[in-house]
C-alpha cells in the first residue's frame, strides 16, 4: 500500500507498520508541503487499524536538514511544526525514527518528538539554528535539556555543532546505533514495542534533571555565551530558552520559546546568518568571468602533492594535505628549517588526531632538501618567503622538474599570479593558493586565476580546497586579491585616527564592540608589524624619517602615515617582540596592555607634525575604517575580481573575522542603507581630500542612484556597469 502523491510518502510495510517517508531533495528540509504531507500521513497511520505502529525516515538516506531555510523570508503558510510535533508525541501507537544521514534542527526536533530514535552509525544530529540566528523553537529548548540534561543541551544549542551517532548515543539523544539500514531496524523495532505504554516515552513529560548548582551554572555559561557571541543575540537567547526548560513546566517553557523565537527571527542579524548560509554555498558554485564553472571544466585527480619551503604556511599546508588523506612531498633546501619543521608537523598532526580519536598520518609525508623529489607529484603548492624574485626561480625550477600536466600553485597572499604563471612554459597550469593562517585551522582559501590560468586549474584547485574541508572561493588576480586589497584602506584609515586624536585602544574597542575577534592594532600586533613595514619599503614609500609637516606624509601624491614604519625602526614587531602598538610581559607573550611609552609617542609624533588632536568617537572609527573597506569591496566588484558581493563577504567571514551576525562588509553596506554608505564616504572625502580609498567608488553610485537594489540584485547592475565602463 503505497500513497506516492505528496512530500511525504505513506507506505504499509511488514504488514503492521505505517512508513512515513519524507521526500524533498536534496535534505528533506521541512518546507509547508513537507509538513502538510507528514500531518496527513501521521493522521492515516493512527486511524488505520491495521498499522501497530509507525516508522518516520527520509528519501535517499537522509533524515532532515530541519526546517525549509528558504521559506523564512517569506510569508510562511503550511501547518507549524510545534503542533504536529505534538500530536506525533501524543500518538497512542509507537512512533520510531530512523535517522540516517543528518538530523538537524527542526529534523532533531521531529525526532524528539518521537517515542524512539534509531540512528545509523554514519549519521549526524544537531540543532545548529544558533548559527542562522535563530534557536531550536521547535520545541527543541525544551525536550532536548529534559532528555539529555541541562549542561549537554546548552552545549549543543548555543553552539550549534553536530555530533556523531555514537556520541547522540552516549549523551541518550537517540536509543539505538545500527550499522544496517536504518529504516528496516526501526521498522522490526517498531513492531516489537507495539502495545507498549508509550507513557515514559513522552519527553515533553520528563521532568528536567536540575543540577545543583543550577544558579552558576546559568551564570557561568551565560557570561561565556556573551564573550563569545560578540554581540549575536541568538546564543543569549538559547541560553534564555534552556533556562526556561529548567525552570518552568512544559507549556510555560514552550511559549517563553516562541517569545523569543519571534524577537530573532525577524531580526537583522538572523538575515544577516541566513544571507551568509547561502553565499558559502553559492561561492562553492564558482564562475570565471569567461563562463568557466564546474558544469564546464572537469576537475584533475590529485593524489599526490607537494609543499615547497616549510615556514609558518608550508607546515600548515602540508599538515591540512595529509589530513585530507593526500600523500605528500614536503620540500625544505635548510637542513635546520627541515628537521624543525618535521618535528613541528608530526606534532600538529598528533595533536590533531587526538582530539579527533584517529591515529595521526604521519606516514603520509616524506621530506626531502631536493626539489628532485617532486617529479611525480600531481600538484605543488609553493610557500617560499614572500618575494618575488625568490617565486619566480622556484617557479622556473619547478617547470623543469615535474611531470607534464602538474597544477603548480603559489601560496602568496598579494604577488602577481600571472607574472609568476608567466615566467613557466605553461601559464595555464599556475593559480594562486591562498591560505590563510594558521593553514590547517582557519577555512578560508582564496584560489586565484589570473587571465591565462586554465578553467581545469581553477577547478582543480576549487576541488582540492573542498576536500581539505576548505571555504574556496575563486578571484581574480589583482594586488592583495579580495582579502587584502581591502585591509589597505581599513590600516590606513586607523592609521589616520591615531594622527588625528585616536588611540590604539579606542580603535580596538570600536571594532571589537562591532564583533570583530581582535581590533586593528590587536591584530597587526599578532601578526607582526614588520610585514607590512617590508611591503611599503618594496613599494618605496618608507623615508628616513626627518622631515616633519604635512609634506612629510605625503608619499606618491596621496596622504601617507609613517606611524608603523617609525614603530618598526624601534623594533617594535609586536607580540614577537614583546613592543607594537601594545606592550606584552616578554616577547610570544599574548596578553595586549596599554603602553605608556606609545601615548607619549603619538602626543609627539602630533606635535612634530603640526596635528591638533580631537575627539574621535566610535561612529567615526566604524565608518572611516568600515565604508574605505566597503568602498574598495565595490571597486573589487566593478573590476570583476569578485564574481559577486557573497564571494567578498564568504571571505571576510571566514578568513577576516568579520561578525557573521553581520553579514559579511557588503551584506552590512546593504543593511546600513547604500545611500548612507555613500553619503558618509562623501563625507569623509571632502575632509579628507589626499586619501583617494575615500573617494566613493562609481559602482556603489550607480547602485545608489538605481534605488539601492536587495544584495542579490547587485550582478545585474554590475554587468550593465561593467559593460558600460
Ligand atoms: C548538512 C547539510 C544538511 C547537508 O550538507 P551538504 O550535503 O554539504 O549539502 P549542502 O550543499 O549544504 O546543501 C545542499 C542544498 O540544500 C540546501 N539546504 C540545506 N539545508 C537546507 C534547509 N534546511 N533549508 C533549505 N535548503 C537547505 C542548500 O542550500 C543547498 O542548496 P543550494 O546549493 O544552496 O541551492 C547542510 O545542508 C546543512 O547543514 N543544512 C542546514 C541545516 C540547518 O541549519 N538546519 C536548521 C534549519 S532551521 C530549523 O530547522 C528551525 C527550526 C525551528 C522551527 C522554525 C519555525 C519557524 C517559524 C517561527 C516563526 C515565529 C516568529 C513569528 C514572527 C511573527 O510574529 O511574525
Amino acid at each position: 500500500m503505497c500513497d506516492k502523491g505528496s512530500m511525504a510518502q505513506y507506505t504499509r510495510v511488514s504488514g503492521f507498520v505505517g512508513l512515513i517517508t519524507l521526500q524533498n531533495p536534496p535534505v528533506n528540509a521541512l518546507s509547508a508541503a513537507v509538513r502538510q504531507g507528514i500531518v496527513d500521513m501521521v493522521e492515516r497511520a493512527l486511524s488505520d487499524p491495521i498499522v501497530k505502529s509507525v516508522v518516520i525516515c527520509g528519501q535517499n538516506g537522509n533524515f532532515c536538514g530541519g526546517a525549509d531555510i528558504k521559506e523564512f523570508g517569506t510569508n510562511m503558510s503550511g501547518p507549524p511544526l510545534v503542533p504536529m510535533i505534538d500530536a506525533i508525541e501524543a500518538a497512542n501507537k509507537p512512533v520510531v525514527a530512523a535517522i540516517e544521514g543528518s538530523a538537524l534542527g527542526g529534523g532533531l526536533e521531529l525526532a524528539l518528538g518521537c517515542h524512539y530514535r534509531i540512528a545509523h552509525s554514519k549519521a549526524r544530529l544537531g540543532l545548529p539554528e544558533v548559527t542562522l540566528g535563530l534557536l531550536p523553537a521547535a520545541g527543541g529548548t525544551q525536550r532536548l535539556p529534559r532528555l539529555v540534561g541541562v549542561p549537554a543541551a546548552l552545549n549543543l544549542i548555543t553552539t550549534g555543532r553536530h555530533v556523531t551517532a555514537a556520541q547522540a548515543l552516549q549523551l541518550g539523544i537517540v536509543d539505538q546505533v545500527t550499522d544496517h539500514n536504518a529504516v528496516d531496524v526501526a521498522v522490526t523495532f517498531s513492531l516489537s514495542v507495539a502495545g507498549q505504554s508509550l507513557d515514559a516515552r513522552r519527553i515533553s513529560t520528563y521532568l528536567c534533571p536540575l543540577p545543583s548548582d543550577f544558579d552558576a551554572l546559568f551564570e557561568g555559561v551565560m557570561q561565556k555565551v556573551r564573550q563569545s557571541a560578540r554581540g549575536a543575540i541568538a546564543p543569549v537567547a538559547c541560553v534564555q530558552a534552556v533556562r526556561a526548560a529548567a525552570t518552568l513546566p512544559y507549556t510555560k517553557g514552550m511559549e517563553r520559546e516562541q517569545e523569543l523565537m519571534a524577537t530573532l527571527f525577524t531580526s537583522g542579524q538572523a538575515r544577516a546568518q541566513q544571507y551568509c548560509f547561502f553565499a558559502q554555498r553559492a561561492v562553492g558554485r564558482w564562475r570565471m568571468p569567461s563562463g568557466a564553472r564546474w558544469e564546464t571544466s572537469k576537475p584533475r585527480p590529485v593524489h599526490k602533492a607537494a609543499v615547497i619551503g616549510l615556514g609558518t604556511m608550508g607546515r600548515g599546508i602540508t599538515v591540512a594535505l595529509a589530513q585530507t588523506g593526500l600523500s605528500v612531498v614536503a620540500v625544505e633546501t635548510q637542513e635546520k628549517q627541515l628537521m624543525e619543521a618535521k618535528q613541528a608537523v608530526s606534532g600538529m598532526l598528533e595533536r590533531g588526531a587526538k582530539r579527533h580519536g584517529v591515529v595521526p598520518t604521519l606516514d603520509r609525508i616524506s621530506y626531502s632538501q631536493n626539489i628532485q623529489a617532486i617529479a611525480e607529484v600531481d600538484l605543488v603548492i609553493e610557500a617560499v618567503f614572500e618575494d618575488m624574485a625568490l617565486k619566480t626561480e622556484v617557479f622556473q625550477q619547478l617547470s623543469a622538474v615535474c611531470k607534464p600536466g602538474t597544477l603548480l600553485c603559489t601560496n602568496t597572499s598579494a604577488l602577481d599570479v600571472d607574472k609568476l604563471a608567466s615566467e613557466t612554459p605553461n601559464p595555464e597550469l599556475v593559480v594562486g593558493m591562498h591560505f590563510f593562517a594558521p593553514a590547517h585551522v582557519m577555512k578560508l582559501l582564496e584560489v586565484v586565476y589570473g587571465p591565462r590560468s586554465s578553467p581545469q586549474a581553477v577547478a582543480t584547485a576549487m576541488q582540492l580546497g573542498k576536500k581539505m574541508g576548505k571555504v574556496s572561493v575563486a578571484v581574480g588576480n589583482c594586488r592583495g586579491f579580495v582579502g587584502n586589497r581591502m585591509l589597505m584602506p581599513y590600516l590606513q584609515q586607523a592609521f589616520f585616527l591615531l594622527e588625528e586624536g585616536a588611540t590604539p585602544e579606542l580603535v580596538d574597542q570600536a571594532l571589537e564592540e562591532f564583533g570583530f575577534p581582535m581590533g586593528v592594532f590587536r591584530m597587526s600586533d599578532l601578526s607582526g608589524l614588520d610585514i607590512g613595514w617590508r611591503v611599503r619599503k618594496r613599494d618605496e614609500l618608507v623615508e628616513p624619517d626627518m622631515a616633519s609637516g604635512k609634506s612629510a606624509r605625503i608619499r606618491q601624491g596621496s596622504r601617507y602615515s609613517p606611524l608603523g614604519d617609525l614603530l618598526c625602526e624601534q623594533g617594535r614587531f609586536g607580540q614577537k617582540t614583546g613592543r607594537g602598538w601594545y606592550q606584552y610581559d616578554k616577547p610570544g607573550s599574548r596578553v595586549a596592555r596599554s603602553d605608556p611609552w606609545l601615548h607619549s609617542f603619538l602626543v609627539e609624533y602630533r606635535a612634530r607634525h603640526g596635528l591638533v588632536p580631537r575627539s574621535i568617537d566610535h561612529q567615526e572609527v566604524l565608518e572611516r575604517c568600515l565604508y574605505a573597506l566597503i568602498n574598495e569591496g565595490f571597486r573589487i566588484l566593478e573590476d570583476g575580481i569578485a564574481a559577486g558581493p557573497e564571494d567578498i563577504d564568504v571571505i571576510y567571514v571566514f578568513g577576516y573575522g568579520w561578525p557573521r551576525h553581520r553579514g559579511g562588509p557588503m551584506f552590512y553596506a546593504g543593511m546600513v542603507g547604500l545611500a548612507k554608505v555613500l553619503e558618509r564616504l562623501e563625507h569623509y572625502q571632502q575632509a579628507h581630500p589626499d586619501v583617494p580609498y575615500l573617494q566613493p567608488c562609481s559602482l556603489l553610485r550607480r547602485l545608489v542612484a538605481g534605488g539601492s537594489p536587495p544584495i542579490h540584485r547587485w550582478r545585474e547592475v554590475i554587468k550593465k556597469h561593467q559593460s558600460q565602463l
